[in-house]
């Protein structure tokens, strides 16, 4: 008989315009682009957890848990702590349920008291660092780990009670470099979350493809989101709302809209400074400099709202395309000078962008959270295949050796590859 096995993909993202802005309740623009991340749930008759992060950091890191005392071990945790009856699926309103509010506030509680003693989280943690794989990763890895768990103590084992689980294999394969304003976290927070409630049978795929705007996305997007609070802090919820709806976004306090551009106008390459950043670290940077100068940052953040706001205007309007590319440009270049006076630029993001102008690349910007990460370049309309080729050969020959690539926007959201029960 053929084991039990769920794959699911979700996209990354571009933010074209708003990063950090759309923090603070400001207009932002993203698409999903063409690299994904791939979650394989898979039963195994091992009596362990085994999570595989293919890649992760340039090299495969294997995290091997106990299954064994997890159920009993998670269940005394959850009596102790809740009261409530509760179930994913919310058979009101035909989608799932909101994730439960122990959840969500735990994550806060843990996160604002720097791991409190008695936060159950704390007993999830002791549990983890009783194996030496999850001891010796890195702190990336961790993270990484401890979602999964979470999510598989509250939608597989304490919904289900599930303690007949043998043993599951869990490999994560991606496209999307880590860390570098991708929306890595994103995609992984949304294909986490919805491999496990196909896994547990909450959803299948065939609901997933029949209703792509609907309930069930909003519902996987809504946990989502208490994933990303948990790897990031203070998300805005831009880039979960992005992995699992896909195409192109503006967003502004939680409220999505669609929007379509075409995408020979709209042709980008992303390069990667290779510099390692942390969004949750970028994020409460800016927050410091905003609390330290609001007088100064607030109009920084109008600013950026209105750049969003003009490139939304400029793409529903039917300006000729060099027209639009040059304004597009003209609205990039801002929106990163802007970010560089927020204080989240980076010397590599600086050289490659004045490469890129060298070429005649007028419209370059950062990308994300800054701080390195990457950069995207618009490929200007009426740019030849021959001049986009010098550039990428030139940033490639520079002494850090940049790793760039062309993206395709407006990507699938979140996808469901296979499923057996
Ligand atoms: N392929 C992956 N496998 C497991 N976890 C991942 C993967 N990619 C990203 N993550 C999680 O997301 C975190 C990176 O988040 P973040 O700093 O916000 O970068 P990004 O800008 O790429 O979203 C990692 O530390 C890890 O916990
Ligand atoms: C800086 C921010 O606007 C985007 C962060 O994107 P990324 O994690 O760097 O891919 C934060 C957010 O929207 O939550």
């Amino acid at each position: 008989m053929e084991r039990k096995r769920v794959v699911v993909s979700a996209p990354g993202k571009v933010i074209l315009f708003g990063e950090h802005s759309v923090v603070y309740g400001k207009l932002a623009v993203a698409a999903a682009i063409d690299k994904r991340l791939f979650i394989s749930l898979e039963e195994n008759n091992e009596g362990t957890i085994a999570i595989k992060l293919e890649g992760f950091e340039r090299e495969d890191k294997l995290v091997v848990l106990d299954i064994v005392s997890l159920p009993s071990f998670s269940k005394k945790l959850f009596e102790n702590l809740l009261e409530i009856e509760w179930n994913v699926k919310d058979t009101t309103n035909g989608g799932l349920s909101k994730p439960p509010c122990f959840l969500s506030s735990s994550f806060q509680d843990f996160l604002s008291q720097g791991g409190n003693k008695d936060s159950w989280m704390k007993n999830i943690e002791e549990y983890l660092e009783s194996h030496s794989s999850y001891l010796s990763a890195t702190q990336a890895v961790r993270a990484a780990v401890f979602l999964f768990v979470i999510c598989y103590l509250t939608i597989l084992v304490y919904s289900k009670e599930t303690e007949n689980t043998k043993g599951l294999s869990v490999t994560v394969q991606s496209q999307i470099p880590v860390g570098a304003g991708l929306g890595s976290s994103a995609s992984f927070s949304v294909a986490l979350i919805t491999s496990l409630l196909v896994f547990s049978g909450d959803i299948h795929s065939q609901q997933l493809s029949e209703d792509i705007s609907g309930a069930l996305k909003e519902s996987i997007n809504r946990w989502a989101f208490v994933c990303e609070t948990f790897l990031h802090g203070t998300p805005s919820g831009m880039d979960n709302t992005i992995a699992t709806f896909g195409g192109f976004l503006s967003y502004r306090n939680g409220k999505k809209e669609t929007f379509q551009v075409h995408s020979d106008i709209l042709r980008f390459i992303v390069v990667d400074s290779g510099v390692p950043r942390s969004t949750q670290k970028m994020v409460s940077q800016v927050r410091q400099r905003y609390q330290q100068f609001p007088q100064i940052i607030s109009p920084i953040l109008t600013c950026m709202d209105e750049i969003a706001i003009q490139f939304t205007h400029s793409a529903a309007s039917s300006l000729v395309s060099d027209i639009f590319s040059q304004q597009l440009a003209m609205l990039m270049k801002t929106n990163h000078h802007l970010l560089n006076a927020m204080g989240v630029g980076h010397p590599l993001l600086e050289d490659i962008i004045s490469i890129a102008q060298q070429f005649g690349f007028e419209g370059a910007k950062l990308t994300g959270a800054g701080g390195g990460g990457c950069a995207i370049i618009l490929i200007d309309y009426g740019k030849s295949i021959e001049h986009v080729d010098k550039l990428l050969n030139t940033l490639h020959s520079t002494p850090h050796s940049y790793r760039c690539f062309e993206i395709v926007l407006g990507g699938t959201g979140v996808q469901i590859h296979h499923q057996t029960s």
